[in-house]
């Protein structure tokens, strides 16, 4: 059945999202902060700042006002950084006559609090009755290829199945195929803290490290995303899954992901804000290594990979100094060390 959905952030990802709801027929009013943007979207259905090269199903329709875009909405797809999806669902909230399900698609963990992008959501919703269900949507998903129509699988999680399953019709189809998965903890701290390890890998890049520190960063950084993951509360096996190492080995090895981009300018020598200033784009692993490496603390986890990070942003630690400091940590046992045994 044909449903009327608005995509809040017009950035790359929610772009990108809105196409393929578009293509399995539904009614998508993509919401952006910019006029001229959507207005671009509705006279040439392009949007050349974030998916340059694509034209857009015609009946995708932008929106800079949210209260036009929210009315007799069926679902909301809520898709901007996760530093602003607090103000963001304040903003939409007053529109809502009734109660929608609402699936987000955003990739972080909030520093300081420590929320999940779920929990942020839930809280600014509150008691107003105004949102039915939390989903959110994860996985190996570069904007640029589902642009594209290239194979893509990704994993929907909520703690209402019903939901679930519905996010799963409004988004499948023969491109884009969608898993379920209970694990609403796991899939959500596996697609956050990934971009934590996908930053690490390009800064190894930059410093001119090969394949090898790749695999080792891959799999050492699997390993503390699952033991800070299973500490919260998530499921082990998420984390072998698409939201956790699909996701992981999309953002370490392709020249789409912004992190990865990131990462290898920092271990070039450039700083944090020449980093940010020529990005243009979002780069979430940055907030969230803040927030996993105050997490790791706060519960005695080991997460060297984020801590060596985070020294390399936050403590002003060369990134070579960094390396050294990791490689010569005590010695371990591989499987003990997963769960902290
Ligand atoms: N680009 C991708 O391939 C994927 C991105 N994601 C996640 O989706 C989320 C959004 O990322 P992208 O669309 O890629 O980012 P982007 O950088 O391409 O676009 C961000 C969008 O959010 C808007 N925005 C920025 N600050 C805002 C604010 N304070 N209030 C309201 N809107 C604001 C911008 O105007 C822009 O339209 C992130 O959490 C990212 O990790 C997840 C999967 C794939
Ligand atoms: O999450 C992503 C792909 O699944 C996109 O990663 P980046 O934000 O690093 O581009």
């Amino acid at each position: 059945m044909k449903k009327n959905v608005a995509v809040i952030g017009a950035g790359s990802w929610g772009s990108a999202l809105g196409i393929v709801l578009a293509d399995n027929g539904h009614d998508v009013r993509l919401v952006g902060r910019r006029e001229e943007q959507m207005e671009e979207l509705n006279q040439y259905h392009t949007n050349k700042s974030y998916l340059p090269g694509i034209d857009f199903p015609t009946s995708i329709k932008g929106y800079t006002d949210l209260g036009e875009a929210l009315q007799d909405i069926d679902a909301i797809v809520l898709v901007v950084p996760s530093k602003a999806m607090r103000e963001t669902v304040k903003s939409l909230l007053p529109h809502l006559t009734q109660a929608v399900p609402l699936i987000h698609a955003s990739k972080g963990i909030e520093p300081t609090t420590h929320m999940r992008v779920s929990e942020v959501i839930s809280e600014e919703v509150g008691t107003t009755g105004r949102i039915s269900s939390i989903t959110v949507l994860s996985g190996p998903s570069h904007a640029e290829e589902v642009a594209l129509r290239q194979p893509t699988t990704v994993t929907v999680a909520s703690a209402d199945e019903s939901a679930a399953n519905e996010a799963q019709y409004l988004f499948m189809n023969q491109k884009f195929r969608v898993y379920t998965n209970p694990d609403l903890i796991g899939v959500e701290i596996g697609g956050a803290l990934k971009n934590i390890i996908a930053l690490v890998c390009g800064v190894t890049n930059g410093l001119g490290y090969g394949d090898n520190t790749k695999a080792a960063i891959m799999t050492r950084g699997l390993a503390e995303i699952a033991r800070l993951g299973v500490q919260m509360g998530a499921q082990p096996l998420t984390f072998s899954g698409l939201s956790g190492l699909g996701d992981l080995i999309v953002t370490c090895t392709s020249v789409h992901s912004r992190n990865w981009r990131a990462g290898r300018m920092l271990g070039e020598g450039k700083s944090m804000e020449e980093v940010l200033e020529q990005m243009g784009m979002v780069v979430e692993g940055i907030r969230t290594t803040q927030a996993a490496y105050e997490l790791a603390s706060v519960n005695d986890i080991d997460m060297p990979i984020t801590t060596a990070l985070y020294s390399v942003l936050f403590e002003q630690v060369n990134p070579h100094q960094a390396t050294i400091e990791l490689m010569g940590r005590v010695k371990k046992n591989e499987v003990e060390s997963l769960f902290n045994l």
